[in-house]
């Protein structure tokens, strides 16, 4: 591959990817940057450029649609691309605008056409007469008559998100807190996150870490963060003893370990375990008690994560492949268990710079039945007295507290445990007894928790 502009030619390979073969931008740009050698300068450029124009691709694509003497989907798809990240250069960086539009139409001319470049050049001048501002102005609806319109178009979320997240905020920290923190909220969705590491315990301590330049966490005792730095670097990453995790996912897997439990401590269960961050974790802690624990993961392709997760945490913890909705197991096996639930991931858009626009809201309810079958087997699953996890990085309402609602109305076996007290130290986890995190208050994904014990009775 010829070109006299690495970054922008592996931005814009990324975008085609991402919509071409719905690929993961951040899989896929690293492995660019390594395959074509891009120094670091060129590097930081395409990572900039390629997750800003995909977070805010709904945005530019409304921009986009005024400029463009056509309908969007009638561009060729590469078309459209090109003009996204010629948009984001244009309304988002410090890029010159004559610079921004000459790398495009150039850009333009190496992977497609002369065409291509003609329209480009005419399409992102009419992009370019305006700032951003202005163009919000232009274009997005009245804050005061349609506060999640604006905010949609503003923040670059999709309306029922914005108001999916918001109904959320409203829930857990009341209406009118709310109504002041949406904006930090898909605010802070917008910022990419540092990288979060874990100091698996009795592997790892977190003072080692910070003689290797992290800084010591917020809250998990297990947690460091690395900034910008390459975890990579770290010898305890390598053998894994330590490695790259979010601090809500540790605080909420600390949570369910450290919750108080009368009787056996020994035998754990992850219920839908892949890739593997939580049950390295558990495990790692289960280790200490003399105790191992089973991960059980749908996909064949993330079962095999797992397995390489666990495979350095000491003890005789096992990956299975197997579907949670129909354990494998008898019923009542075990002392603590984890649902980390598939979910749509509202709770981690800052990490996946294209997610926000793939998913749609129709996706919830269909996500919201696996969910209830799979906290019902998670209890089905845990001793009497043993306690369940139920944990999403979704603060969706109907994927959070609504399924926990819904699982408990239909059990007699069932108590629920605060976990706020499980959390030391954690601020504004509002009135419990189920917990939700949020990236603009705690620094961390919104991850939500909430904490059941198994009774001796039996099931509706
Ligand atoms: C949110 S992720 C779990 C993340 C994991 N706990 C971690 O910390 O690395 C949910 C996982 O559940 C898996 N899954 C989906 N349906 C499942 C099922 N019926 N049984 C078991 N796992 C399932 C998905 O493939 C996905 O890997």
């Amino acid at each position: 591959m010829r070109t006299s502009d690495p970054a922008r030619r592996a931005a814009y390979d990324t975008l085609r990817a991402v919509s071409e073969h719905d690929a993961y931008a951040n899989l896929v740009l690293p492995g660019l940057l390594t395959e074509r050698r891009l120094d670091t300068r060129d590097a930081a450029l395409a990572t900039e450029l390629a997750y800003g124009t995909l977070r805010a691709q709904g945005t530019y694509d409304a921009i986009l649609a005024t400029c463009v003497d056509r309908p969007l989907d009638q561009l060729d798809p590469e078309m459209l691309d090109l003009l996204r990240l010629g948009a984001h250069q244009l309304l988002a960086t410090r890029i010159p605008p004559h610079a921004a539009v000459a790398a495009t139409v150039d850009l333009a001319r190496e992977v497609l056409h002369e065409g291509a470049a003609r329209m480009s050049n005419a399409v992102l001048r009419r992009v370019g007469r305006t700032d951003f501002e202005g163009w919000v102005e232009q274009i997005a609806p009245n804050p005061q008559d349609d506060p999640e319109g604006f905010l949609a178009l503003f923040r670059a979320h999709p309306r029922w998100i914005v108001s999916a997240l918001w109904d959320s905020l409203a829930a857990h920290r009341g209406a009118e807190v709310a109504h002041d923190e949406i904006d930090d909220l898909l605010r802070a969705d917008n910022e990419r996150p540092g990288v979060t590491l874990v100091a698996r315990p009795g592997m790892a301590d977190v003072e080692d870490l910070i003689e290797e330049g992290a800084e010591p966490g917020r809250y998990a005792r297990t947690a460091a963060y690395l900034g910008h730095g390459d975890p990579g670097r770290i010898e305890a990453v390598r053998r894994g003893r330590v490695a790259v995790q979010d601090e809500g996912s540790q605080l909420v897997a600390l949570a369910l370990a450290e919750a108080k439990l009368t009787g056996d401590d020994e035998l754990w269960l992850d219920l839908c375990a892949g890739p593997g961050g939580k049950a390295a974790l558990l495990a790692a802690t289960v280790a200490q008690r003399g105790g191992r624990l089973i991960a059980a993961e749908l996909a064949p392709h993330r079962a095999r994560l797992v397995k390489r997760a666990l495979q350095p945490i000491p003890g005789l913890h096992k990956a299975i492949t197997a579907d949670g909705t129909k354990p494998a197991w008898r019923t009542g096996l075990f002392d603590r268990v984890i649902a980390d639930v598939p979910c749509t991931g509202l709770g981690a858009l800052r990490r996946r710079p294209e997610a926000r626009w793939r998913r749609g809201a129709g996706d919830v309810a269909l996500l919201a039945e696996t969910q209830k079958k799979l906290l019902h087997a998670a209890l089905d699953s845990a001793r009497p007295d043993g306690l369940v996890a139920y944990v999403t990085c979704s603060p969706h309402l109907a994927e959070t507290r609504l399924v926990v609602d819904d699982v408990l109305r239909r059990r007699t076996d069932v108590a629920r445990v605060d976990v706020r007290p499980y959390l030391p130290g954690v601020p504004e986890l509002g009135d419990g007894p189920d917990v939700q995190l949020w990236p603009h208050v705690h620094g961390t994904d919104a991850m939500y928790m909430a904490l059941l014990r198994r009774e001796d009775a039996a099931r509706d």
